[in-house]
């Protein structure tokens, strides 16, 4: 994405963006006493603020373990992570934490909502963890989920498309810089992991951030701005 000014003789020029997603020949391999698994062998990404991407690949070709690494939930072997001014790669466990917690909003195939806290503290969880709980925003993401009816249940109560829009509205209500989501609709029929996904996509552009979402679905991928394909170890 780029944003476009007007030059002297009044032609728009396009001015490039900084990525607030900048990921650097990335690697990682993991070992065990029987095997060496080369996972990623130089992967190269960027996303810019308010993009949203694609990550497709075969099963195995290490969508799961780039998101992983991006959110500081695994150390790669090489290579670099930007979000933003941050190179997540130089950074201790807890610095990558406080990261993860204040800048990146996390979604999964299961929903991972804390079972013994209602809908409406499930939302807030991160927000308030990272000091940056906004009542205001909270009720809009409320609204714009479908989820006012359901605040004082639990997560075992809801449906798996009401509780992945309560997964994403945790993941948003921080107001992430990034967005990070791995294949969340994967467990959703398909009308429903399409509305999950157009909402998602509206909310991503109100917040303006960057988001990354695998996905094996073609139909999904072709919503989102551009796609990326993992193969062999690198983008192809
Ligand atoms: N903790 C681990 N220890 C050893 N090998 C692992 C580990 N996690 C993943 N792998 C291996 O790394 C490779 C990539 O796995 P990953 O889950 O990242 O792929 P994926 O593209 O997300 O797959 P899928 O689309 O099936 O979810 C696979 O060969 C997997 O077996």
């Amino acid at each position: 994405m780029v944003d476009i000014s007007s030059t002297t003789d009044g032609a728009a020029r396009p001015i490039p963006q900084a990525p607030m997603l900048a990921i650097q020949n990335l690697t990682k391999t993991y070992c065990s006493a029987q095997e060496k698994i080369a996972v990623l062998r130089g992967v190269c990404v960027h996303v810019v603020a308010g993009e949203s991407v694609a990550l497709t690949g075969e099963s195995g070709s290490g969508k799961s373990t780039l998101l992983h690494l991006i959110a500081g939930l695994d150390e790669a072997d090489g290579g670099s992570i930007r979000i933003d001014d941050a190179e997540v790669t130089a950074l201790s466990d807890r610095d990558r934490a406080a990261i993860r917690r204040d800048r990146i909003g996390l979604v999964f195939q299961q929903f991972n909502l804390i079972p013994s806290l209602t809908i409406a503290d499930n939302l807030a969880f991160q927000s308030r963890i990272a000091g940056r709980h906004d009542g205001h925003w909270q009720n809009e993401l409320v609204d714009r989920l479908g989820l006012g009816t359901l605040l004082k249940r639990y997560p075992e109560q809801l449906s798996g498309g009401q509780q992945q829009r309560v997964a994403i509205g945790r993941a948003l209500a921080v107001r992430p810089s990034l967005f990070l989501a791995d294949e969340p609709t994967g467990n959703l029929d398909e009308a429903t992991a399409d509305d999950v996904t157009d909402i998602a996509l509206d909310l991503v552009k109100r917040t303006g951030c960057a988001f990354l979402m695998a996905t094996h679905s073609t139909r999904l991928a072709a919503k989102l701005d551009r796609k990326v394909r993992l193969s062999a170890g690198r983008i192809a």
